[in-house]
């Protein structure tokens, strides 16, 4: 049985509903107010009255004042995200299939005609996500994306526009409409098709409880990649895994908010016991809030698990089924073979999460809270339909109306069978013969 050797006491009850109720009014306001309305909130929750669609020349020239070091690194882990998007496009194929003489079927993957890109800022600018969802709906080949983000408080509190690193890189990866505006209003703009830009088909992005909780009421009209709550991590480490590395992994996620779990699941206790003694000091090491911030995290949501095999290892891990999981043990294949829930898997002491949250190509807008179990993340295909096509002839005929016309008139659905008789009865006697030969 595994033993935890660091528990987590959770957080207070979380205030979810108080969120669904105020998300329910805003959503109920913006559809009826409209854009007078959006701004109104954009006023009251962010201090923002300026513009709300910026202008593509704006929106390129925010990158004049980035340093070039930005402006490669922007580049880098946009060719990977784009290239790794790229490739899961071309992997998806047509298929056509003839079932029978005559009878001919297809599926094919089409774009929506829009797409909503939410890239969250308010505490932090989440540069990265404007890669991630802009560069993987133009990969899909969506004709229009709409992305928004909120404006940014300067040091004396008063709203500034969209952070330009942020802004410059929703341009660079192709947005066709961009949005100064944040949370709930954001989200309700590109849905209900606000300030000039389509109604989107899909909304995607990460974002915080208001605006997760935005997509979950508004899903239905509109498709969603998925519900996302706080980001999480879980980490199994072996014998030979380095507890300090270990440690700064761990530490490093939890900064992301003091509701995101971290977790470390481990076979060797001297590792569990070393890991717990060097969190509270490897916390600390990160600068100013933001330690703070990993600290409330570990001490909430953290947790040790020793285990005795690497078998129960890999077990409790799909249990937990974490947002990022990163294997820090020998015989990776193994591991790879073994492991069946999870949003993105990193494998090997060199390969952290991090580099997956902003650079190495596979999405990082991923199933938080077990929901790993059902969903992968944000990919191509959250922007595609899986439609279907047949075309009958008539030496099909015979066969299929017949088929059709039984399985109705047993299901009562005497319409239906007329339908398929019609068919039949336009059939040449000579043509019913051939094909009942
Ligand atoms: N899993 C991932 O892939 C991933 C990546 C990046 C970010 N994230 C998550 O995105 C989130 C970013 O959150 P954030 O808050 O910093 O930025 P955000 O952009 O998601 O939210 C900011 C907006 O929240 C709205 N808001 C704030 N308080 C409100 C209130 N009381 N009522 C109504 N609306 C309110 C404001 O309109 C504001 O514009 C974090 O939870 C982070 O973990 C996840
Ligand atoms: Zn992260």
């Amino acid at each position: 049985m595994p033993r935890l050797i660091k528990s987590a006491p959770g957080l207070p009850p979380a205030a979810l509903a108080d969120v669904a109720d105020t998300v329910q009014v805003m959503l109920a306001r913006l559809k009826t107010g409209g854009e007078d309305t959006a701004r109104d909130y954009a006023q009251r929750l962010d201090g923002w009255t300026g513009e709300i669609v910026v202008p593509p020349e704006q929106a390129q020239k925010a990158g004049k004042d980035l340093s070039d070091a930005l402006k490669q690194a922007l580049d880098y882990a946009h060719d990977n995200i784009r290239r790794f998007a790229q490739a899961q496009r071309a992997s998806l194929r047509d298929i056509e299939i003839e079932l029978h003489p005559g009878l001919v079927a297809g599926q094919s993957s089409l774009p929506v005609g829009a797409a909503g890109c939410y890239v969250p800022g308010g505490r932090y600018a989440h540069i990265a996500s404007a890669l991630m969802t802009i560069a993987t709906a133009r990969a899909a080949g969506v004709p229009h994306i709409t992305a928004c983000a909120p404006p940014r408080r300067a040091p004396d509190g008063t709203a500034q526009g969209i952070d330009p690193a942020t802004l410059y890189t929703m341009h660079l990866a192709g947005a066709d409409t961009i949005l100064c505006l944040g949370g709930v209003q954001g989200i309700a703009a590109m849905s209900y098709g606000l300030f000039g830009a389509p109604p989107a088909d899909v909304l995607a992005g990460p974002g915080n409880a208001y605006v997760a909780e935005a997509k979950r009421q508004l899903f239905g009209p509109v498709g969603i990649d998925m519900f996302a709550g706080p980001t999480d991590v879980l980490i199994l480490a072996d014998a030979t895994a380095d507890p300090a590395l270990v440690a700064l992994d761990l530490a490093g996620q939890a900064e992301h908010g003091p509701t995101s779990p971290c977790w470390l699941i481990t076979d060797h206790e001297p590792l569990a016991r070393r890991v717990a003694d060097l969190m509270p000091e490897t916390c600390a090491r990160i600068d100013g809030e933001n330690g703070a911030t990993a600290r409330a995290a570990w001490d909430a949501m953290g947790e040790i698990i020793l285990c005795n095999s690497r078998e129960e290892m890999a077990a409790e891990s799909d249990r937990y089924a974490p947002e990022h999981l990163h294997v820090q043990c020998t015989d990776l294949p193994w591991w790879q073979a073994r492991l069946t829930a999870y949003g993105s898997l990193f494998l090997g002491a060199d390969t952290t999460v991090a580099f997956g949250d902003k650079a190495s190509g596979p999405n990082h807008v991923l199933p938080t809270g077990g929901a790993a179990r059902y969903t992968g993340g944000l990919s191509v295909h959250k922007f595609l339909k899986t439609v279907t096509w047949q075309r009958a002839t008539p030496e099909a005929l015979p066969a299929l109306a017949r088929a059709t016309s039984v399985i109705s008139r047993a299901e009562g659905m005497t319409g239906h069978a007329l339908t398929a008789e019609a068919r039949l009865a336009t059939l040449t006697p000579r043509a019913c013969v051939a094909n009942e030969s």
